[in-house]
């Protein structure tokens, strides 16, 4: 070994390996030196460290290499095998002495850098680089490359990067592809300007010289400036370019650009334009607002009307907002009420996020009611349609309010009483309380219609409904059945008194006087009242027994309330079949008329007759006139009443001038409500007419309280008659209070005494006193005298002997049919009824 290392004393020998150790200790590497024999020499504490070798092996006599190569075997250092046989193939290789270098990975992962060279004098030197951190590092970047290589070769698009000098640096199959590159010419680092030449020469730029072209597009790409076009090559296919210039540390360092087929979304998106125009023009002519909000709730489409129906503007509809601007547009103006703006709109907007179909009714601020009908769109977002319904919800309304309103007075109608009626029985029965029904009706409200007009009755009855209920509370139920007819219901009550208490309240505010078209009038109301359980046990009987106790009120002298009493019912029952049979009557004209003869008082010679109406009841029975006339009146039947009877009247009278009795004259009662009908002189005259009579033939009777009713109206409509010739007497003098001034007021012909008077005055000095008056009064006025009931010959004796003009009476006639009188006529001395 000394042999090979002339050049070196034992001492500097000495010195020289001290030296190399300490140098070989502080290099940054592991060194191990192995003598021509391969028995290390040298190994610095590195390597040892590297290599994981336990320190006692290098305290004694150094290892051989063929000691280490065993050991690291042993140890697993090579991996599985037999270490023997490892050991022997690593030292062949060694006992090469060639230079060499191998990367070893270490079981612990370290890898080392290892390279081996032979000495000169003999040996070789190992050298140790741990390069773990290095190949871990190298492995990583191998890794990314491979990963983005992947990823732009699976890119769909197109992709290049070219370098600041415009040099081609990265790019997949895509990019070659797309721009129709041949793959001979597209290499790293071609030139932008070459590639771009292939299109250029094809055409694709546009015709002329494709160098310019070249030129033109290199310059564009050397301002490294974002771009983004789209361009359809001559194949049909169209293609988004984006450009982007890249920067690193400040500066730019090339761009990179992406090449996009875009063919099939461009046909997708001009047939997507074309439904959308369809769509739009649909929309548009669509009777109904429509609208249509996406997934993402943006509103795609909103059409004219849905605009003018949400009271939107264009501009805002243009915008294509979000369903939360538009919510919050409307939260803010007021259109959802007073509500809390933003948790509303979070709230709508969350509904609007989970589509349902659903229908709802808005009432905007402004009165339009919009009728909406939503449905979800099957891959998110919804379409709405709007109508609006506000004619049909107003005359949905305003039937509803005609329904349960009586359109007079506002007050709740029939139909309304009966439903809530039910409602509060049912209630009353089950809560086990008490319930009054108040009926009420108007005493004068006839007069008050007939005289002042209906504009007067209708406000009149406006009038009493406002008393009405201010009278009651508020949970108390008032209606208008109909006329002059209105019923309060008081629910809840305590005691029966509190009913009482409560008509009693009633009776006063509605007498209060109430002025009307300039005069002062005095209502009077009459009430009946009646129980719930005690008076009826449902609506109906309840209604018919308020209805009942109304009728003895007004039997009792009106302006009054009675409570029902069950002996009330037969009495009602009674008056409702007399109603019944009446109205069929009147309908089926059933009525007679009797005439009784009226003669002169001094010759006794036949004047004419009083027509005396008769009507026998289904059962067989008569009625009496003033048992069936006041009903009549009171069922507003009297018109038709007498226009019968004076049909009948005149059609006999007629008759009996046709067979020889031409100065017969026919007398006709008239009822104060027939006064009141303005038709009635028409009416008259069309029957005197039809019978071919001259009024002089007729003489209308009329009673004091009869003309003492509305005598401004009395007078006027009497004028209207007496114009047609018609005469006209006072029946019943005497009976009423009718002053004399009264009396010249009115365009009388003729005064009828009345019977009581006739009947008593042998007797009773005070009748006589009053008939002998009246005559004188009479005559004095230039009126005809008729004695009624002149039974006996004294009485006509009497009367004659007053300056009577005319007699009535069973002394010579009662009131007998149209054929017995004619019969009677004929009897008389030169009668005749040929
Ligand atoms: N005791 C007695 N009575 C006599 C005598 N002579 C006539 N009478 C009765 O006296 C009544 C006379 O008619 P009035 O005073 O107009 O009184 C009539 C009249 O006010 C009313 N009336 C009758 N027919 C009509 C009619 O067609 N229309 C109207 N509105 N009222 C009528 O009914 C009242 C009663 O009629 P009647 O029952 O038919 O009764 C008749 C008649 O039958 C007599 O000597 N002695």
């Amino acid at each position: 070994m000394n042999q090979q290392l002339p050049f070196f004393s034992p001492l500097a020998l000495q010195d020289a390996l001290k030296l190399s150790r300490e140098m070989l200790e502080h290099l940054p590497v592991g060194i191990a030196l192995f003598d021509p024999e391969l028995r290390l020499l040298s190994v610095n504490r590195l390597a040892i460290e590297m290599l994981e070798f336990p320190k006692e092996m290098f305290s004694g006599e150094m290892p051989t290499l063929e000691d280490l190569l065993y050991f690291n075997a042993c140890r697993g250092e090579y991996g599985p095998g037999d270490p023997h046989e490892q050991t022997r193939k690593r030292m062949e290789l060694a006992l090469r002495l060639e230079p060499h270098r191998f990367v070893r990975k270490r079981p612990d992962g370290m890898v080392l850098d290892v390279i081996g060279a032979p000495l000169p004098g003999g040996g070789f030197v190992s050298i140790y680089t741990d390069i773990t951190e290095h190949e871990r590092n190298a492995t990583a970047m191998r890794d990314q490359a491979l990963y983005l290589r992947s990823v732009l070769a699976h890119l769909p698009q197109g992709i290049s990067v070219f370098d600041e000098q415009l040099r081609l640096k990265c790019w997949n199959d895509k990019f070659l592809e797309v721009l129709d590159l041949p793959p001979e010419g597209v290499y790293a680092d071609v030139p932008f300007e070459d590639l771009i030449r292939y299109p250029a020469r094809r055409g694709e730029f546009g015709p002329g010289d494709p160098e310019a072209y070249v030129q033109q597009r290199r310059e564009w790409a050397l301002r490294f400036e974002p771009h983004r076009l789209e361009r359809t090559r001559p194949t049909g296919r169209t293609h988004l370019i984006e450009g982007c210039p890249m920067q690193a540390d400040g500066r730019t360092v090339g761009f990179v650009s992406s090449y996009i087929d875009i063919t099939e979304n461009k046909a997708r998106e001009a047939a997507l334009t074309e439904k959308n125009e369809l769509l739009q023009t649909l929309a548009d002519n669509l009777p109904c607002g429509v609208s249509i909000f996406d997934r993402n709730l943006h509103l795609v489409l909103m059409n004219d009307e849905a605009i003018r129906l949400l009271g939107f503007s264009r501009e805002l509809v243009n915008q294509c907002p979000h369903f939360s601007e538009l919510a919050r547009f409307n939260a803010e103006r007021g259109e959802y009420g007073a509500v809390d703006v933003e948790a509303f709109v979070a709230d709508l907007t969350a509904k609007a996020l989970h589509p349902t179909h659903h229908r709802l009714e808005r009432v905007r601020p402004n009165g339009v009611v919009i009728d909406l009908v939503g449905a979800p769109i099957p891959h998110g977002g919804f379409v709405t349609l709007y109508s609006d319904v506000t004619e049909q919800r107003n005359a949905a309304r305003a039937i509803e309010r005609l329904a349960h309103h009586d359109t007079l007075t506002g007050l709740a109608n029939r139909y309304a009483l009966e439903a809530r009626l039910d409602q509060l029985v049912a209630d009353a029965r089950r809560h086990n309380r008490r319930l009054a029904v108040l009926f009420l009706d108007m005493d004068n409200f006839k007069g008050i219609n007939d005289s002042m007009g209906h504009g007067v009755g209708d406000e009149f009855l406006r009038v009493t409904a406002q008393r009405l209920r201010s009278a009651v509370r508020e949970n108390d139920i008032v209606a208008r059945l109909g006329g002059d007819e209105f019923v309060v219901v008081l629910s809840d009550m305590g005691e029966p008194q509190h009913a009482l208490s409560a008509a009693t309240k009633l009776l006063e505010q509605l007498s209060q006087p109430v002025t009307l078209a300039g005069q002062e009038l005095s209502p009077s109301t009459s009430i009946g009242i009646c129980f719930f359980p005690q008076d009826g046990r449902d609506r109906g009987s309840l209604m018919q027994s308020a209805d009942i106790a109304m009728y003895q009120a007004k039997q009792m002298g009106k302006g009054t309330y009675r409570c029902f009493d069950p002996a009330m019912m037969e009495v009602a029952t009674q008056r409702a079949a007399m109603e019944r049979a009446l109205k069929e009557a009147v309908a089926c004209k059933r009525f007679e008329v009797h005439y009784q003869p009226l003669v002169d008082c001094r010759s006794r010679a036949v004047l004419g007759c009083e027509a005396l109406i008769r009507w026998q009841h289904p059962d067989g029975h008569w009625i009496a006139p003033l048992d069936f006339i006041p009903l009549a009146e009171e069922l507003g039947l009297i018109n038709q009443v007498g226009e019968q009877v004076l049909q009948l009247a005149c059609s006999a009278l007629a008759q009996w001038h046709r067979e020889g009795h031409a100065h017969l004259g026919m007398s006709v009662n008239l009822s104060a409500v027939q006064l009141r009908n303005p038709l009635l002189p028409e009416q008259i005259a069309d029957i005197l007419h039809m019978n071919g009579l001259p009024g002089t033939a007729l003489t209308l009777e009329i009673t004091e309280s009869v003309a003492m009713q509305d005598p401004q109206t009395s007078i006027h409509r009497l004028e209207q008659i007496r114009a047609l010739g018609v005469r006209l007497a006072m029946d019943d003098f005497g009976t009423g209070y009718s002053s004399l001034a009264y009396l010249q007021r009115l365009p009388l012909n003729i005064l009828k005494l009345d019977r009581s008077f006739v009947q008593e005055m042998e007797t009773n000095p005070n009748d006589a006193a009053i008939c002998t008056a009246s005559i004188g009064l009479a005559h004095h006025l230039g009126l005809i005298v008729v004695a009624e009931g002149v039974e006996t010959e004294a009485q006509h004796a009497f009367l004659d002997s007053l300056g009577c003009d005319v007699c009535q009476g069973y002394l010579f006639s009662r009131p007998l049919p149209g054929d017995a009188l004619r019969q009677w006529l004929g009897g008389l001395p030169g009668g005749s009824t040929a």
